[in-house]
This record gives C-alpha cells, structure tokens and sequence, in this order.
C-alpha cells in the first residue's frame, strides 16, 4: 500500500471505515476519503465490487482495506473493526452509508421487507456505531457520519418503513451528538435526496465560469468571509451594507488578491436603495447569479420587557429586508433559467432561545419561505438555499453578548463561551460548497454548530 503525504492531504493519516462501500454513494465516499489521505477500510457483503475499488484506490496512490461484513451480524462487525484497527490503526471516522429500501405500500403487508430494512437501516447502524463509540470517546476523538435521507424528514408513499428507519436515524443521531459532543466526537447526518449512483461527478470548490454575486451584509463577519471566499473562487462580488468605508477596505484586500469587488452603501430595509443596488451591480458586473442574504440583527432580550422598536427593527433587516432583496433579483434569474439565493437563517430558524424571540420568529420565517419559494422556481433553473450556522465569533455576536442588560438573559448566556464557536470563515465555506454544486444539485439546507453547542 502507498501513503500519502501529509502536504496536499486534509485526511493523512486518519482512518475510515465506510460501510455499503461496494457500490453507488458508500464507493464514492471511499474513493474521495482515499484521495483526501485516509485510509479506509470498505465494508459490503459483495467483496469482489470492494476488490476493485481497493484496486483502483491503489493505484492512485492511495490506501484501502476491503473487508467482507454484514453490518447485521453484530459479530462481523466488531470483526471488521477489530480487523481495520490491527491493520490500519485506532477508527477516526466510521460512515454508516449501508442502507436497502423496497418501494411498496405497507398495507400490502410483505413483513418479511419490513424486517430486513429494519435490520439493515437500523440495527446496522446501532451494531458499527457500538463498534467505535467507547474507542472514540475514550480517545476523545471521532466522528460519526450517519447516511441519512430527505426521508429523513418528509414522508412519501410507499416507503413507510424506510422512512421511519431514517426518522430513527435523526432521532439517535440528535441525542448521540448531546451525548459525546463533550468526548471529542461529532455526529452528522447526511440528507441527500435522489441520487444518480454510481458514478455521480466529483465536484469542487470553484467556480467553472464567472459568476456574479451579490453579498448582504458584507462590512463585517459572516459577510465579510463570505465575500473574501466567493471572489477567491472566481465571482465578481458585490458587497452591500451601510458602513461603506468597511466594504472598501475589503474590496482593497479583493483586490490585492486579484479578485474583484464593488463596494456599494444599501440599507437592505430600503427597497430603492436594493433594487439601485441591483441595477448597478448588473450594469457593472453583469446579471446577478448568487444573492447571499446574509444582512441580520439581533438584540437579546425577553419579549416580557417591551421593546417594541426593537423588534420592528429586527423585522425590518431579517424579514424585510430579506424579501427587498430576493424582489430585486428573483424575475431576472427566473427569465435566465439560472441563479441560486442563499439565505443566512440560523440554528434558531429551527430552535427556540430565550431573549431571541423575535430573531427566532424571523428566522423561522427565512425557513418557511425559502422552502415555498424552492418549490415555485425549482422548475426555472433557481436554487434555494438555507444555512444554519450556531453561533460563529463575529463582531455582532461579541458585541449583543457583551452589552446585553436583560437580567434573565444575563443567568443564561456568557461570554466568552464556554466551549470553542465557529469561525466567518467555516460558513463562508458551506455557502461555496452550496453555490459550487453542478446545476441540477440543490443542497437546501446546511446545519453547522460548534461540536459543544449541539440542538
Ligand atoms: N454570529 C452568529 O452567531 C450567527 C449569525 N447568524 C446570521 O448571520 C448573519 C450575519 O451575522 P454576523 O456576521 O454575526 O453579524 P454582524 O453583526 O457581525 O454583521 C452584520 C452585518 O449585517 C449588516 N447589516 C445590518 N443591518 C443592515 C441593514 N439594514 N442593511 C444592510 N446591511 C445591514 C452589517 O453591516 P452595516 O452595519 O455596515 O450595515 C454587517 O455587515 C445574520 O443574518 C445573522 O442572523 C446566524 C447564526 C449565528
Ligand atoms: C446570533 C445568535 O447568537 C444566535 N444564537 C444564532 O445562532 O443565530
């Protein structure tokens, strides 16, 4: 076996076991996990299809272990892991990828169906995640990646029982992820919906041909980091606030990179203000393809204390504010068949917290609108996309933090935190990975928290 080197590899050195790894979405992961420097032991009953994926792997340098395993038989799966661990080392990653589904209204009674998804799609999961969970916890160091599904959240005929095996998924993965977050281990789940497989097109990072974006909000933190990477990757960016002098200094550092910036001064809650802001970006750098609504405010305290203006403040930028900006740009991507909004909800678009009541509210309104407004312009070329970032250190964060004179808010909240936030920059990345996707690929929703600060 070839190892990597540890330069051009984000994974050297790490080991993965992916499971389901015979075909389709379980191959892929193998094959990117290799190329990205792990090693990876692949699991599936049908060891011939592994041995030619170990084979390709190696011969692109990279490091592979194919192992026969019914992820049913919790005896083959402890073997499995002991088997990785002796020859590749302690498992980093393991990737709950096999699943079966059969199509057939549960009415028609195949019990024997029922079972084998049941066992496969659950207990499985339950037998590879017992496999590693102590190992993990006690090295204080892991991550478990659960295959999922947009079943996951929404049902659909015929496939009852696979629905509620993902709906299981979610559900364990949630109270597993408050458990061990505090033993070094993260828990995702992955929700993908219909999938070509095998052999869906690896994607990257940049952009195939010049785009233009506008990005809300861009002065400072999230915006900012936004701004920075989407003109790294090659857009022409546009960035809006009030505070003019801040977005020139970035459009400077844009610059000096060899990107390219226009700052422009728009309060979102001004409706000419959004649609000028439009019609000079599209004069200057052509018709808008990306909007980021990244633009947000937020003032922590409980709504029992009356301060009516500020809610209507944080109604004007979060909802209205959002609503100028999509008005100004959404006929026009419509007409070109092209263009893909991103709207910066938050983990409190889909969770409550005290003193965010308001925020909450208009965050719960950025989800139910994007996903009606998905459904109307799916069909004319244009993507929707939600992020949902916990809290990340920016100047905003720091300063509602720090000021905040709500008695009760002051028992729940501290600052600094108790635990590591996220950084601008790892929301900068989910919205490129979003926005870098191939046309007909809509990831709707990204959920990034710190690994302490689970829902
Ligand atoms: N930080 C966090 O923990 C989280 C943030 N979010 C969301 O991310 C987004 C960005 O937040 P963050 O970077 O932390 O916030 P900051 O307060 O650090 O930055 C807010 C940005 O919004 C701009 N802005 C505010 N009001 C207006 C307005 N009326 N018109 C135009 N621009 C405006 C500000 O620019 P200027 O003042 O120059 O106009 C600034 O660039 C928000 O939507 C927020 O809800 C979501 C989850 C967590
Ligand atoms: C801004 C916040 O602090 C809030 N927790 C959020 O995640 O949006």
């Amino acid at each position: 076996m070839q190892s990597s080197t540890r330069d051009d590899k984000p994974l050297y050195g790490k080991v993965a076991v992916v499971t389901g790894a015979s075909s389709g979405i379980g191959a892929a992961i193998s094959r990117q996990l290799a190329a990205a420097g792990a090693k990876v032991a692949m699991a599936a009953r049908r060891e011939n299809l592994l041995k030619k994926i170990q084979d390709e792997i190696s011969k692109e340098g990279g490091a592979a272990l194919a192992v026969r395993c019914d992820v049913t038989n919790r005896a083959e799966v402890k073997e499995l892991i002991q088997h990785t661990e002796s020859t590749l080392g302690p498992v980093d990653i393991l990737v709950n990828n096999a699943g079966i589904w059969v199509i057939r209204c549960m009415k028609n009674l195949h019990e024997e169906e029922w079972d084998q998804q049941v066992d496969v799609n659950i207990k499985g999961v339950l037998n590879c995640i017992g496999a590693v969970i102590s190992g993990m916890c006690e090295r204080k160091r892991g991550h478990i990646v659960n295959m999922s599904s947009q079943s996951g959240k929404t049902p659909l005929v015929g496939i009852a029982v696979y629905t509620g095996s993902k709906f299981f998924v979610e559900g364990m993965s949630r109270t597993l992820r408050q458990e061990v977050c505090k033993d070094g281990v993260r828990v995702t789940c992955i929700q993908p919906g219909e999938v070509e497989t095998p052999g869906f097109a690896r994607y990257l990072m940049t952009m195939e041909d010049e785009q233009v974006a506008v990005v809300t909000g861009a002065s400072c933190g999230i915006g900012a980091a936004i701004s920075r990477q989407l003109a790294a990757a090659g857009a022409k960016v546009a960035m809006a606030a009030r505070r003019v002098n801040l977005l020139k200094e970035i459009q400077d550092d844009i610059s000096k990179e060899g990107g390219v910036a226009l700052a422009v001064k728009c309060d979102v809650t001004n409706r000419a203000e959004v649609k000028e802001l439009i019609q000079h970006t599209e004069s200057t750098l052509g018709p808008v393809d990306i909007l980021v609504n990244n633009a947000g405010i937020w003032v922590i305290r409980c709504m029992k204390n009356l301060h009516e203006e500020e809610w209507d403040q944080q109604v004007d930028v979060n909802i209205k504010g959002v609503l100028n900006c999509i008005g100004a740009v959404i006929s026009g991507m419509c007409e070109r068949k092209r263009g893909h909004i991103v709207n910066m909800s938050s983990e409190n678009g889909m969770k409550p917290a005290v003193g965010f009541a308001v925020y909450t509210g208009s965050k719960f309104f950025v989800e139910g609108m994007s996903r009606t407004l998905r459904q109307e312009v799916c069909k004319d070329g244009v993507r929707v996309t939600c992020i949902q970032p916990g809290d990340v250190e920016t100047p905003g964060l720091a300063t509602t933090l720090t000021t905040m004179d709500d008695e009760q808010c002051k028992q729940l909240y501290t600052y600094p935190f108790p635990y590591p936030v996220l950084e601008p920059e790892v929301i900068a990345q989910t919205v490129l990975y979003a926005v870098t996707t191939p046309d007909h690929v809509a990831v709707n929703e990204i959920l990034v928290q710190p690994r302490e600060g689970p829902l």
